[in-house]
């Protein structure tokens, strides 16, 4: 991985419109009760997604960079499924249930997680609602995914959590001392404005999910399917979490389809998540097993609009199961707080038809809508960008820091600053790639500083920079310019 193939917004929309399954065959043989029987009318609210894509660069790096953006959907990673990975074989009865078994995940040892009624095939895997309505101090959590895979998730931190549930008269309160307000902003629906300062690095939301969908149950299932499944999901969620969920943008305004609305708000605010699994080995330690992709819905992330050049950074954390946003730069009372959808290191043209196929906008902010030899000039920076990476990841050619310095100036211009760690790792591996240790660790210091609010600290390009920090003489990167030209000398910086 390297701070380079970025990868768009989390949210899921990016579902290759309209859905994944081609044919919209109504099985009319589903046992499914009627709508009415959920027994909930659905709220409403504006429309719109969000999603990812990878620059799809092909690298010779002889080790990745860390281009991209943590959560985002992407049509190549729901492609690169690691679900092999995980142990169907660890399914024990529940995975053997056959169709509409009795809810109430095998009445055993008080799991906190309940099974819906109704499950829907893909194959050999059966996908059913799963909720755990104490989780996150009762807001509550809703999977849809295998009984096998629920097995592993829920009998690992945070999802195996026990908790009482809350009464039903319990409300969950608002987060406490947010330094935002829902606001309606003309030609967006509901956006988040700061109320107060923000600085450049303060985590401003702390979330966990309200319904998670297992890629494969996203991918797999006919809409009619995963609609009916994700009313169950929403319904098993506490009620004020519920209500959130059902106030997000995109239900369908016709009269009787709330599933379709249900459906919609699903694909229209998820983000792309993977949960890290992990298993117990022989000397009782929880070592890593794999990952399992999901696409999540969290009530006030999705209330974020997009921007190119957006204020606010985030990524998911397998290990809390939170999805945590940043400020990037600082922030002035009254400024909208934006992310974005897509990969914004793309020309104008590629942001607008993306944002406009998958979320049905065309994007407004400054990068979009200024004059057009601005655009143009915008544009051509973007361009000079990607060729500037794909000559800094190529590490059998001539590269120089010089260039890296040039990319990092291209991305200061372009206002990205949530992407810049990217431009910091590859200045600082070119520093060090000619024998320049200080310079070298000013910037890898200042690509940890900002892409472990911006990535994670999961991320190989962090270890790569820790390193780095540490000792540049041993870092793999440690002269390589040179060495690669044939230039190597006895001296160095
Ligand atoms: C995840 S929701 C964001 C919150 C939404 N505005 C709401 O009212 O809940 C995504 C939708 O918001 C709207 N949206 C987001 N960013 C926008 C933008 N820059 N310009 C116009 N509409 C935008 C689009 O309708 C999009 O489908």
């Amino acid at each position: 991985e390297s701070p380079g193939d970025y990868s768009d917004l989390g949210l899921a929309a990016q579902w290759p419109s309209p859905f994944t399954c081609p044919t919209l065959v109504v099985d009319n043989t589903t046992s499914c009760p009627p709508v009415a029987e959920y027994g909930f009318s659905l709220g409403h609210g504006a429309d719109g997604p969000h999603d990812s894509q990878s620059d799809g660069a092909s690298r010779t790096s002889r080790e990745s960079t860390p281009d991209a953006a943590a959560t985002l959907s992407s049509p190549t990673s729901l492609e690169a499924q690691p679900a092999a990975q995980h142990p169907e074989t660890i399914s024990s009865a529940a995975s053997q249930q056959p169709h509409h078994t009795q809810p109430a995940i095998e009445e055993e040892k008080k799991s906190p997680w309940t099974r819906s009624t109704i499950c829907r095939r893909v194959g050999r895997d059966e996908f059913c609602a799963f909720a755990h309505q104490s989780f996150g101090s009762g807001q509550g959590i809703s999977l849809i995914t295998t009984p096998a895979r629920i097995l592993i998730l829920g009998s690992q931190p945070p999802l195996d959590e026990v908790l009482p549930p809350l009464s039903p008269e319990q409300v969950i309160p608002e987060t406490a001392s947010s330094p935002y307000q829902d606001v309606f902003v003309p030609g967006k629906g509901i956006g988040l404005v700061a109320s107060e300062p923000i600085r450049a690095g303060r985590r401003i939301m702390l979330a966990t999910p309200a319904v998670m969908v297992d890629d494969r149950a996203f991918t797999g299932l006919r809409k009619e399917d995963l609609a009916i499944l994700l009313a169950q999901a929403v319904v098993n969620l506490p009620k004020t979490h519920r209500a959130r969920f059902l106030n997000l943008s995109g239900s369908v305004d016709d009269e009787g389809s709330q599933l379709d609305s249900i459906h919609k708000i699903f694909t229209t605010n998820a983000f792309k998540t993977t949960i890290k699994t992990v298993e117990t080995n022989l000397a009782g330690v929880a070592v890593p097993a794999g990952e399992i992709d999901f696409h999540s819905t969290f009530t006030e992330v999705s209330r974020l609009n997009h921007d190119c050049s957006p204020n606010l950074g985030y990524y998911f954390d397998s290990d809390t199961l939170s999805h945590k946003v940043y400020a990037v730069r600082d922030v002035f009372p009254g400024e909208e707080l934006t992310i974005s959808y897509v990969d914004v290191i793309q020309p104008r043209s590629v942001r607008q038809d993306r944002l406009r196929s998958t979320w049905s906008f065309s994007c407004t902010c400054p990068r979009c809508s200024a004059e057009p030899h601005v655009v143009a000039e915008s544009d051509d920076r973007v361009g000079q960008m990607l060729q500037l990476r794909r000559e800094l990841d190529d590490y059998s050619i001539a590269a120089t820091p010089e260039k890296a310095e040039l990319l990092l100036t291209l991305y200061e211009l372009e206002g990205l600053a949530v992407r810049i760690y990217e431009a910091y790792y590859r200045v600082a591996l070119e520093w060090n790639g000619v024998g320049e240790s200080a310079r070298a660790m000013k910037y890898a210091r200042l690509c940890l500083d900002k892409g472990l609010t911006l990535r994670g600290p999961d991320r190989p390009f962090v270890d790569s920079m820790r390193e780095l920090v540490a000792n540049p003489t041993t870092h793999w990167s440690w002269r390589f310019r040179l060495k690669e030209k044939g230039k190597e000398s006895n001296g160095s910086s």
